[in-house]
């Protein structure tokens, strides 16, 4: 992602030495994005895609593009996300990219298909724990993203992929996302609960893109997570959604 919680990770990345891909619809923001990075880090360190990612094969040529040019593919992360209007498109976009990001992640990384392993990191939100009345659809594909990556985590260590695949769930953060809630393409008809859904941020805070960062990067670092759901919250911080096992 080239701005929001997208463009703060991609910064974390890079000021840890990391060859960054920006994939993002949205060509001027990608553009900035991108002029910002040369500015900082040099021009041959990321490259700016533009692509819809609800476009199969425009996604999978992103991904080749992105192997081509840095000559092997180590971390994804699925972040792209939308609102409530169109609530199709906010399941191709929130949770069917979000899936085929992942079976192509898993095309260059596994070790199934004898690539050297990596890590892969789905966007949810807390919306899948605290689920609200303005966005049924988003929070829908929210959980869709936790059930998926949960069990795609117990398929890749079943299967010997060498792919760590988490998913994180920040609460309300200040990105451009935020404020759509106040408009009615976004939201559709949800809109006249933004009232509502202020005064649950304002309930519940609000963080900084730079906290999400830093708990993508401890996912991305710790080689010890694998299957793990983090919760980023302004009451406890950054810590791990905990699960009963399963009984026989
Ligand atoms: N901001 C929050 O409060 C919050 C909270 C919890 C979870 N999230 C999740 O975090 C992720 C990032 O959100 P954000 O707040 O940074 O949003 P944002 O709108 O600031 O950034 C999202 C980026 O995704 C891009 N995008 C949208 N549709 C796309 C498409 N079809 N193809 C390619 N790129 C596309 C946009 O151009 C944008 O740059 C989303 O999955 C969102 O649901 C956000
Ligand atoms: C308008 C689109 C922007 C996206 C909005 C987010 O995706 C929705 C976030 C929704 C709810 C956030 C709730 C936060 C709650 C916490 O601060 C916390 O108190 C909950 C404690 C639960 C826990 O930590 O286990």
């Amino acid at each position: 992602g080239a701005q929001g919680i997208g463009r703060a990770v991609v910064q974390s990345l890079m000021q840890s030495r990391a060859q960054v891909a920006v994939v993002d619809l949205n060509r001027s923001c990608g553009d900035q994005c991108k002029s910002e990075l040369d500015s900082e880090f040099g021009a041959d360190c990321s490259i700016f895609l533009q692509c819809d990612v609800t476009d199969a094969d425009a996604l999978t040529a992103a991904f080749q593009t992105t192997v081509d040019r840095f000559g092997h593919l180590d971390i994804v992360i699925n972040n792209a996300g939308i609102n409530e209007k169109n609530w199709e498109k906010t399941i191709q976009v929130n949770l069917t990219s979000v899936i085929k990001g992942t079976y192509l992640g898993l095309e260059h990384m596994s070790k199934e298909y004898g690539k050297g392993g990596g890590s892969i990191i789905n966007v949810s939100s807390m919306a899948a724990f605290l689920h609200s009345p303005h966005q049924p659809v988003y929070t829908a594909t929210k959980h869709g993203v936790i059930g998926f990556s949960r069990a795609m985590a117990d398929a890749s260590s079943l299967g010997g992929y060498g792919v760590r695949i988490n998913v994180l769930c920040p609460a309300f953060v200040d990105t451009p996302l935020l404020l759509s809630v106040e408009h009615e393409d976004n939201m559709g008809k949800f809109v006249k609960f933004k009232d509502d859904f202020k005064k649950s941020m304002n309930h519940f805070g609000v963080l900084k893109p730079s906290l999400i960062a830093d708990g993508m990067m401890m996912l991305i670092t710790d080689d010890t997570i694998h299957g793990a759901v983090m919760k980023i919250t302004c009451s406890k911080g950054i810590h791990f959604h905990t699960y009963e096992p399963m009984s026989t």
